[in-house]
């Protein structure tokens, strides 16, 4: 079904696990029993927060800010819009960004500087994946599942105009599914 759109699996199910694994113990291990909020940047990171937070052993509440910058493209609008802001209070929490994908970067530049502004005891970035070769800013990140290259994905949570989110893989699309 929507198989034949797919070019090149680049981490199956298995490896997405390990990794979502890997990750949940390193973050445990470095927040020592803190109470941490994780906040996951909606719709993209949905599946991914909702794997790792089985992962992590600590005191964990979960918040979600929807803001969209992709739409309909596989080119970011470059602006970016909170179309659902948080519904907790994160002043003097130790709070932990779950993004899917980060790609030029100005999505979570965007998120970080208003998340600082309400003077968060700290501010920490987890993302599945990183995409270094298209970034627009500078951002540091904590936590990064894999690298890889300038090709637009799917799966996992992560779309093309709304499709794809829910192959259990993380994939590239055939050229003339986007062209
Ligand atoms: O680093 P950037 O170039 O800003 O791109 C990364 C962002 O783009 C995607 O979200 P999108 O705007 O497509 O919304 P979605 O999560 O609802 O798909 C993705 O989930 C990240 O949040
Ligand atoms: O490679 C991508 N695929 C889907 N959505 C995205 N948003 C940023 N980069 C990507
Ligand atoms: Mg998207």
């Amino acid at each position: 079904m929507m198989e034949k759109d797919i070019q090149e699996v680049l981490f199956t199910k298995e490896v997405i696990h390990d990794k979502v694994k890997e990750l949940g113990k390193k973050i445990t291990e470095e927040y020592n029993n803190k109470e941490v909020v994780v906040i996951g940047v909606l719709k993209g990171a949905n599946i991914f927060l909702g794997d790792l937070v089985r992962e992590i052993n600590l005191p964990v509440a979960i918040d979600f800010m929807a803001v969209s910058s992709y739409g309909f493209s596989t080119e970011s609008s470059g602006v970016v819009r909170i179309l659902k802001d948080l519904d907790l209070e994160i002043e003097d929490k130790h709070v932990l960004i779950i993004e899917d994908i980060i790609d030029t970067g100005l999505t979570l530049k965007y998120l970080t500087e208003n998340l600082k502004s309400r003077k968060v005891a700290s501010l920490k970035i987890c993302t599945l994946l990183d995409k270094p070769l298209r970034r627009k800013c500078d951002l540091e990140i904590d936590y990064i599942g894999f690298e890889i290259p300038d090709e637009f994905i799917v799966g996992y949570g992560i779309d093309y105009a709304e499709k794809y989110r829910n192959l259990p893989f993380i994939a590239t699309l055939k050229r003339e599914v986007y062209e």
